[in-house]
């Protein structure tokens, strides 16, 4: 009985794949196929004849349809082949709880006014407090902000962590993260006088800490230095941009000293922010990643790296038990490079009007990746094995090194020795003349370092994982305002799009490498951008033709409406359905379709704009950190669903320009009407372009009700108003004078 069940564990997967039924969906898709056939054959054989109305414009929607439909029949490899897993971390326990792996933990900050001390040091206690053997991790912070009030809130949360973490482990608290344990109503045994003790004492040292570093944050200095000998590594000529490497060693985990009030080992607890110096270029997070990397390899050189951004607290303190379970898999955690975890978060309304939950990426497209080889690194909520950040490529033959051997413990006799002997590792010069940033480390030269370095880590022939469990793994501060979600979204196309014009783009570099699926499900995130020529073609076209009674589509009467209908329909039915299945609202949904416009008519459009520029060398790389804070007013705002416009950017005048453009040409042609009678005839005829904008009216309600309804200051500004205002009756008085 006793070996029989040895050896049924030894058999026991530590997780299964589970693939979804796709049936339904492949009908769908052929059928939609056919339907844009019929829609790519209307167009080329009804182009007019030159001299005729709108031969141009028919031209020009002919490409567009083309495009959209290639890139439909791109993104459809994210719904070919869907795969869920599921993990067991009891088996993990059961068969290797003395073995496990060391981990380190990598936070990145870079600004400690938009990511405020308080929240990074909650995403720091929150990984420290993981539900794992304490000294087996190493938390390493990154400052690109190189800030003593950072490094102030850190060495505070290094004394709070001897109290967090056996508060966290005696009553198995969740969330870690105690401003939100501690901000949220407490469900946990309040029955329980110990736990009513204890809970009260711990709070309180938690809110005189947090006031602490409040205080710190707001008159920007530190009272007393002399607190820590840390505070000697800023000086009076030390700025942001300017200044040594910091490294500081907060808690050494093998000092016999540093231990929990409850007698445990604590987790190392390390500081570093890498050198800066003007004249260097510091390659923004990937570079930060990278200095982490090397310092982390002389400190504690865990096998297994998880990387948070600063405002990603851990919300599961089970997630590192969960991703061993895929790398310590006997049968399929060799081919496995990473596991990435969603990005969730923590902020989001019901109805999330700026569609920051990436619901639908989350919860179908990235499981269709996992089908073709894996999904995507993400940048954040991802564990790595460090050899392939270090570039080691796979190999069938060679199995990578059992992580149960690289356990050795790391001793540290003289901390102030190693720190000084470490900084070199982190200097602006240190990478100079290395493959570091290349064939070593997160890969430069694009803002979205992490797409890249996924990418060439899976065309070196790893696979990667998607984990979604149903409590989510990390949360983060999603963007609260407009303007934030569209110049991230500018960032990230942007980025996107340069790797698919570098020597790494997946339909090149890819091809033989990685799956055809996989080629296809990176390009259609890396076509982002280019997808806004061909949606401002749409937004601008049909209804200025519209304004001239020039029919750009079939008649309601022919058979050539029918795919028009069909797709259309079909198409935004089935987005819907997809959506709600996902978990969202029906409001929801319709709030995702008014950003998807706004993302491509702006963010996506500049992003394409400035890459161009980029190639032809007028325009550097840029890396707009997102803001982590937001005032009471527009948080306010942001709580009731109300969209925050509030300051002029240019994004602002382009959606807004075409949002008027088309309540104009409506408008236009509905008072052009000589009769009711007539309006018979322009159904007729105009149909679908009524439609268009029709709905592009509708969608853009709240924009209209912030150009010229409301009062409050997230109102759009005056200016914007006026600009737009002026472009679109331009728009419209040039082309009816053009267009005869
Ligand atoms: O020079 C820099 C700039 C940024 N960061 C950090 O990078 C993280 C991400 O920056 P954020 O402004 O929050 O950008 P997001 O668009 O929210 O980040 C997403 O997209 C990035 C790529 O564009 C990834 O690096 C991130 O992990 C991913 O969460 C934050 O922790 C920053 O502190 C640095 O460490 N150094
Ligand atoms: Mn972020």
């Amino acid at each position: 009985m006793g070996s029989n069940n040895i050896n049924k564990t030894e058999y026991l997967p530590l997780f299964r794949t589970r693939t979804g039924n796709r049936l339904f969906h492949r009908l769908y898709a052929a059928a939609i196929f056919v339907g844009i056939l019929l829609i790519w054959i209307y167009r080329a054989t009804h182009i007019p004849k030159p001299g005729e109305d709108g031969r141009w414009a028919w031209i020009g929607l002919l490409g567009a349809e083309i495009w959209f439909g290639f890139y439909w029949f791109l993104s459809q490899s994210h719904r070919w082949n869907l795969v869920y897993h599921e993990t067991f971390p009891d088996t993990l326990s059961q068969r290797y709880e003395e073995e496990l792996p060391k981990l380190d933990i990598f936070v990145c900050t870079a600004d400690p006014t938009i990511e405020p001390p308080i929240l990074v040091i909650n995403t720091v206690l929150s990984v420290m407090a993981y539900d794992y053997p304490t000294h087996k991790l190493s938390v390493y912070l990154s400052d690109d902000g190189g800030s003593e009030l950072t490094f102030y809130a850190l060495l505070e949360a290094s004394r709070f962590s001897k109290h967090w973490l056996p508060f966290c482990k005696k009553y198995k608290v969740e969330p870690r993260s105690p401003a939100v344990y501690f901000g949220s109503p407490s469900q946990h045994q309040v029955s329980d006088a110990n736990y009513a003790q204890d809970f009260a004492s711990v709070k309180k040292l938690y809110e005189e800490m947090e006031g602490r570093i409040e205080l710190v944050t707001k008159i920007g200095r530190i009272p007393n230095k002399a607190e820590h000998k840390g505070f000697a590594s800023w000086d009076s000529s030390s700025s942001r941009g300017n200044h040594d490497t910091i490294l500081q060693i907060l808690i050494n985990g093998s000092d016999p000293e540093a231990k929990d009030i409850a007698g445990s080992t604590l987790p190392y607890l390390v500081y570093l922010a890498r050198e800066k110096r003007p004249q260097h270029f510091h390659n923004f997070k990937a570079g930060a990643m990278n200095a982490l990397i090397r310092v982390s390899s002389e400190i504690s050189n865990a096998p297994i790296i998880l990387n948070v951004d600063c405002d990603m607290y851990s919300n599961s303190s089970q997630s590192v038990r969960d991703a061993l379970c895929f790398f310590m898999d006997e049968q399929k955690g060799h081919e496995l490079a990473f596991v990435q975890f969603p990005q969730k978060f923590k902020n989001t309304t019901r109805n999330d009007l700026y569609g920051n939950e990436l619901r639908v990426i989350a919860e179908v497209e990235f499981h269709g990746l996992d089908g073709h080889g894996g999904p995507m690194y993400i940048g954040t909520g991802c564990f790595h094995r460090r050899e392939v950040l270090c570039g080691r490529k796979f190999s069938k033959e060679r199995r990578i090194d059992d992580l149960k051997r690289q356990n050795n413990e790391c001793k540290i006799s003289n901390v102030h020795e190693l720190e000084e002997r470490l900084k070199n590792l982190a200097s602006c010069t240190y990478e100079e003349n290395s493959q570091w940033g290349k064939e070593v480390g997160l890969k430069y030269g694009v803002p979205v370092e992490d797409v890249i370095t996924g990418l060439s880590i899976h065309c070196s022939g790893w696979r990667s994982a998607y984990y979604n469990p149903a409590r989510p793994a990390f949360l983060g501060v999603a963007a609260t305002s407009l303007d934030q979600i569209l110049v991230q979204h500018k960032r990230w196309s942007e980025g996107d799009l340069q790797i698919y014009l570098s020597k790494y783009c997946p339909a090149l570099y890819g091809l033989g490498k990685i799956n055809i699926g996989l080629i296809m499900g990176y390009s259609t995130y890396c076509l982002w951008s280019p997808n806004s020529l061909a949606v401002v073609y749409y937004s601008i076209i049909p209804p200025l033709y519209l304004l001239k009674s020039i029919s750009l589509f079939p008649q309601v009467s022919s058979v050539w409406f029918l795919p028009f209908a069909y797709v259309i329909i079909a198409v935004h039915v089935y987005s819907a359905f997809e959506f709600i299945y996902c978990g969202g609202t029906f409001v929801g949904w319709w709030n995702e379709q008014r950003i998807w416009l706004y993302k491509r008519t702006s963010s996506y459009l500049l992003a394409f704009v400035d890459t161009v520029l980029k190639l032809l060398g007028y325009s550097d790389m840029k890396f707009v950190i997102s803001s982590k804070v937001a005032d009471e007013d527009v948080a306010r705002r942001f709580e009731e669903e109300v969209m925050e416009f509030g300051i002029t950017s240019p994004m602002f005048t382009l959606i807004s320009s075409l949002a008027l453009l088309n309540l104009f040409c409506l408008i236009g042609i509905l008072l052009k009407l000589g009769s009711i009678s007539s309006l018979g005839s322009l159904y007729e005829t105009m149909a679908l372009q009524i439609l268009v904008s029709g709905a592009f009216v509708a969608i853009n309600l709240p924009l209209y009700i912030g150009l010229f309804v409301r009062k409050d200051p997230g109102r759009m500004p005056s200016s914007v108003t006026a600009k737009s205002v002026i472009f679109a009756l331009l728009a419209c008085t040039i082309s009816t004078l053009l267009v005869q």
